[in-house]
């Protein structure tokens, strides 16, 4: 670890800021959220290592790192497919896998959680070097309540991802009233080499992204459950009529439908018997083969 001084960024302090440089990142969960920020952060020159609970998972994490990888040469060396092979071979080789969390935090400036959306699971996690800071990819859990179960709350904040990561240029940085300056200038810089746009948010339900994208696909489902439109027809709708690049119920889909979680407290976020039914099934959208359309 070793401290810089970076550009001034919008909404934080306006003095010259340190941050941590951040070389080695640990990313904890090989899902399709984890295994995208290991490419992100492989392709950017990073040493990464990928945790998960067995190996098997983690060969299926590194097979979708290499075909996400073999999508993007497509495009970046179009006409130079042996230099894409050779960008290829270096990411992969900037990720090593583990099922030992323990020590794989060991050398880590950065561990960034992206494992299954339950607060007990991501509250047990910590065992972490001093140094390290924390950071984790929550769709809608609040960050100081995943963070309360630790003492070093200052280094701990939410970087948030956007599914496909490779493709999604936006993170969003959050911070607790407990993170500190140095750990959000860090965050907010680590993005910025990952070479996505941070924006900054409070600790506030949904952040930014999902407060505004959640309510509009529940009231999506809403709409199909009550039988005022077909499925194919709201995805139509939305595509054509507010140019979005996929209608709500496919995007659903494509998040997967156990991470759409609702708010008992909040009307917009209600949730819905039909979501709670396919969630039930183990219908959760792409990942399984089927959600609200088969795949
Ligand atoms: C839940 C949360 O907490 C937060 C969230 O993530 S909310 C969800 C946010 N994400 C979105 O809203 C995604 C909306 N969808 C999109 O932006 C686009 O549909 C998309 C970028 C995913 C795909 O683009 P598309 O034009 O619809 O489809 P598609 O033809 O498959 O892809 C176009 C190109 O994108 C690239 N691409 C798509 N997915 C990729 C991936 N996983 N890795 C690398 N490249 C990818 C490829 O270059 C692809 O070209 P090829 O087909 O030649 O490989
Ligand atoms: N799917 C999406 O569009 C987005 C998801 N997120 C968030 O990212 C996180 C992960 O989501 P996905 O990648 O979609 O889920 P996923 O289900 O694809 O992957 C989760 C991974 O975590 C692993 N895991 C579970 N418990 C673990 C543990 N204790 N230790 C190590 N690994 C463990 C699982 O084996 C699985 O591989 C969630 O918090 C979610 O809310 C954030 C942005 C977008």
């Amino acid at each position: 670890m070793a401290f810089a001084t970076s550009q001034v960024v919008r909404g934080f302090s306006s003095s010259a800021v340190r941050n941590v440089v951040i070389k080695n990142v640990t990313i904890i969960g090989g899902g399709q959220m984890g295994a995208g920020i290991a490419q992100v952060a492989a392709s950017t020159g990073h040493s990464v290592t990928l945790v998960d609970t067995s190996d098997d998972i983690l060969k299926k994490s590194i097979k979708t790192i290499e075909g996400s990888l073999k999508r993007v040469v497509k495009k970046k060396f179009a006409d130079k497919p042996e230099a894409g092979e050779e960008f290829i071979k270096k990411v992969v080789q900037n990720v090593s896998t583990s099922t030992d969390v323990e020590s794989a935090v060991q050398s880590s400036d950065l561990v960034v959680e992206a494992i299954v959306e339950n607060l007990k699971i991501k509250q047990d996690l910590f065992t972490l070097p001093q140094h390290t800071i924390f950071a984790s990819n929550t769709s809608s859990l609040s960050i100081s309540d995943i963070a309360s179960s630790t003492s070093r709350q200052d280094r701990f904040g939410g970087l948030h991802f956007f599914n496909p990561v490779p493709m999604m240029k936006l993170v969003e940085v959050i911070g607790t009233p407990a993170t500190s300056q140095e750990t959000l200038d860090s965050l907010l810089n680590f993005s910025k080499v990952l070479r996505k746009t941070p924006v900054s948010c409070k600790d506030t339900f949904g952040f930014v992204v999902n407060r505004l994208l959640v309510p509009c696909i529940m009231e999506a489902i809403r709409l199909y459950e009550r039988g005022d439109a077909s499925k194919e027809d709201i995805d139509i709708a939305m595509k054509l009529g507010a140019g979005h690049p996929m209608g709500p119920l496919e995007l659903a889909d494509y998040i997967g439908l156990d991470i759409i979680n609702s708010d008992p407290n909040n009307p917009l976020f209600n949730s819905s018997d039909l979501l709670n039914k396919l969630v039930a099934e183990g219908k959760l959208g792409r990942k399984t083969g089927e959600g609200f359309f088969k795949y």
